[in-house]
């Protein structure tokens, strides 16, 4: 936010400028730092998700920083081995970054393939749920809209998109289990964000040195269900199952015809 006309241009960064210039004015108004405002927008916005977590909000930041090196945000084209190595740096281990996917439940891409803008990583992108968990699992069978890009694979469902990245962290030996763990825990998966946001969010910082003020997060409306389903038309025999320590839970299938997912709306 301090620094968007350089870090915006960066290509793992695509995308980002639209909520960075939405925000930089109500941090500069209010006089609160960027790093703090971040945080603050980032813990509202998935507490307005069904079941999603109530994050802590600690702050106090500076607002001085420095421009950051190109080349260091991991881009869903990159080996799992250096996304891990990346994120090790940070000092998150595989299943932290697998706790810090569990974001990509809510989220859509817009710029990976940009004639499909909206299209969302799972069949539920305004629920806080394990669908995504379950649905990078399937078997592929379809690119949801042009299929040549760096970085996509082949998804299960029609308006469903599939990052190379979950797809291969979803099926690393390192992580499949963390991954598969997800499916029919809502709370283990909401208590696992929960803490790995706390500690994405004092990177750099000395959290003795903020003020806590987690009071002001709204809570979330509770979760619709405790466990994931299959979507309508897909079977167990469809998943490919990557945890060797635990066989893939049976979870039942949605009712009706396949359907296809519809589009994020613009924001
Ligand atoms: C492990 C490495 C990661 C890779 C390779 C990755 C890659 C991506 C890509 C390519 C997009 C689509 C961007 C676009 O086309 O607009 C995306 C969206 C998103 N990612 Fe990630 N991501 C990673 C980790 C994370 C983490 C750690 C978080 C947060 C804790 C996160 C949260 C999101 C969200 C919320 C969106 C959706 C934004 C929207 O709907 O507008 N991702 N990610
Ligand atoms: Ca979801």
């Amino acid at each position: 936010m301090a620094f968007a006309e350089i870090e915006t241009n960066f290509h793992a960064n695509g995308g980002i400028d639209d909520i960075v210039e939405a925000q930089r004015p109500f941090a500069l108004k209010h006089g609160v730092s960027f790093g703090d405002f971040i945080q603050f927008a980032g813990a509202v916005g998935v507490s307005n998700c069904a079941g999603g977590p109530r994050l802590q909000f600690l702050a106090g930041r500076s607002n001085f920083s420095l421009p950051a090196p190109d080349l260091t945000v991991p881009e869903p084209f990159d080996a799992t081995d250096k996304i891990f190595a990346r994120m090790g740096d940070a000092g998150f281990s595989p299943n932290e970054v697998v706790d810090l996917l569990i974001s990509h439940s809510v989220a859509a891409q817009d710029h990976v393939d940009p004639t499909i803008p909206g299209t969302p990583f799972d069949s539920t992108p305004g629920d806080f749920d394990a669908q995504f968990f379950v649905e990078t699992l399937l078997q592929g069978t379809l690119f949801p809209g042009n299929g040549s890009n760096t970085g996509e694979v082949m998804s299960p469902l029609a308006g469903e998109f599939r990052l190379q990245s979950d797809f291969e962290i979803a099926r690393d030996a390192r992580t499949a289990c963390e991954w598969q763990s997800f499916i029919t825990d809502q709370n283990l998966m909401v208590a696992k964000f929960e803490s790995v946001m706390a500690k994405l969010a004092v990177l750099g910082q000395n959290p003795q040195d903020l003020v806590d003020c987690s009071e002001i997060i709204p809570v979330p409306s509770v979760a619709k269900s405790q466990v994931a389903t299959l979507p309508a038309g897909k079977t167990l025999a469809d998943i490919e199952q990557s945890c060797n320590a635990v066989p893939f839970p049976v979870i039942s299938a949605d009712p009706g015809p396949a359907t296809s997912v519809a589009p994020v709306p613009p924001s």
